[in-house]
């Protein structure tokens, strides 16, 4: 497993520390080689107890030792001084001000929250996908009011989003742009977060729609494939124009699964004419993001996993594997419409969240942009 290039563990925070994707961050912070964990935030529900107290653990591993014996604290940055990066999986209700005031703090904030994915100064990483996005962080550090030293805020992308970008990204590097994509996700309980979608709406059933999804995924996929633009006064901007004409539709869909999104994808390249299955196959089995080649600890050995079984992937077979740190894509067949179809899987716990945030952090200390 990678060092820390300097050999040491830097502390860090959670904060929705005993949420679904905080939980998720806990167990696979509690052995990392460039992170410890140094202080935990919740709500005013869960402050001031022992976390095992304050979790209502739903992992399948026990608690780590590292946390039985932490107490929560509020969202206050007077808690995290010490931490040279906040892992946020907080509620978005509450992270819009939270966020800020941690970034103000001069402390770097790693979020999962939809709060500041639009913001035009935030990148919006997908560590298998657009990893070169880190390179906005010292603009926004010195934009803000004060200056910044240290601190920024970094998004990672809703989880549907997340599983099929990766695909459109190694397709794209491969054969060009993508113009049109359709993709219609099957969407898990666990996406809802603890206790989710009640049991009586869910079990034998199918909700056919996710407030705001489809809007999240159409935009926020234009902002991770486009590039990034610089004004003649040296200014920087996230660039969606240049990926103009895609055109995305996204259909959102609640099935009565515990994790792991499926979502079934048609695209249409500008390139005529356009790959064969096999080729686009081929394509998806050699991407490799630059999270791998610069030796990001989690991130997975098969960015893109192509089945060549046709029932696969499968949320109950796949979403575990490589530790839900990658991607399964089967099905990859010739479409009469578009051009090219095939099915995704993602597990949107781990590379749909906590995974997503840890990589990220992994490059950017790999690439100099955390200062601990
Ligand atoms: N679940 C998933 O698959 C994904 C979730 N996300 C995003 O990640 C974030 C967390 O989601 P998830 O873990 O599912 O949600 P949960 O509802 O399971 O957890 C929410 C967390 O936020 C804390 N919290 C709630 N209100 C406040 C407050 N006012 N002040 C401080 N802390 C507060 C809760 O603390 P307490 O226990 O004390 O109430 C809890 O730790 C959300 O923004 C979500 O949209 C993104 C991608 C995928
Ligand atoms: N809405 C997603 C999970 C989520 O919280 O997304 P976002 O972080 O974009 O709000 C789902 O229900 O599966």
């Amino acid at each position: 497993m990678s060092k820390h290039p300097e050999g040491r563990q830097v502390k860090v925070g959670v904060l929705g520390a005993t949420g679904t994707v905080g939980q998720r961050f806990i167990t696979l912070l509690a052995h990392h080689p460039f992170f410890v964990i140094h202080a935990l935030g919740a709500s005013a529900r869960s402050a001031g107890k022992l976390y095992p107290k304050a979790a209502n653990w739903k992992q399948t591993t026990p608690i780590p030792a590292i946390v039985r014996d932490m107490v929560v604290h509020e969202c206050d940055p007077k808690h995290f001084i010490d931490c040279a990066a906040i892992f946020s999986g907080l509620d978005a209700d509450a992270a819009g001000e939270i966020e800020s005031a941690f970034r103000t703090a001069d402390l770097a904030v790693f979020s999962n929250a939809k709060n500041y994915r639009r913001d035009p100064h935030v990148p919006l990483i997908v560590p298998l996908a657009n990893a070169s996005h880190l390179s906005m962080i010292p603009q926004q550090r010195s934009l803000h009011q004060p200056p910044l030293k240290k601190g920024f805020i970094l998004t990672n992308a809703n989880c549907s989003t997340t599983g099929y970008v990766i695909p459109l990204v190694a397709m794209e590097k491969a054969f060009g742009p993508i113009e049109t994509c359709m993709v219609t996700t099957m969407q898990a309980i666990s996406g809802a977060g603890y206790p989710g979608v009640p049991s009586l709406d869910i079990m034998d059933n199918v909700v056919p729609y996710i407030s705001g999804e489809e809007e999240k995924m159409e935009w926020e996929t234009l902002k991770i494939l486009g590039g990034i633009a610089q004004a003649d006064d040296g200014t920087r901007t996230f660039d969606m124009h240049s990926r103009h004409p895609l055109r995305i539709s996204a259909s959102c869909n609640r099935v009565p699964v515990i994790d792991g999104h499926t979502m079934c994808v048609s695209v249409r390249f500008s390139r005529r004419p356009p790959p064969s299955p096999q080729q686009v196959r081929e394509a998806l089995v050699a991407y490799t993001p630059e999270a791998q080649t610069i030796g990001c600890p989690s991130a997975p050995v098969h960015a893109i996993f192509v089945h060549e079984e046709p029932d696969r992937p499968q949320p109950r077979l796949d979403r575990y594997y490589q530790d839900g740190a990658g991607v399964s894509v089967g099905r990859v067949r010739q479409c009469p419409v578009l051009d090219i179809k095939f099915v995704v899987l993602a597990n949107n716990v781990s590379i749909g969240a906590a995974t997503s945030s840890i990589i990220n952090a992994e490059l950017a200390i790999l690439k100099g942009v955390l200062i601990a």
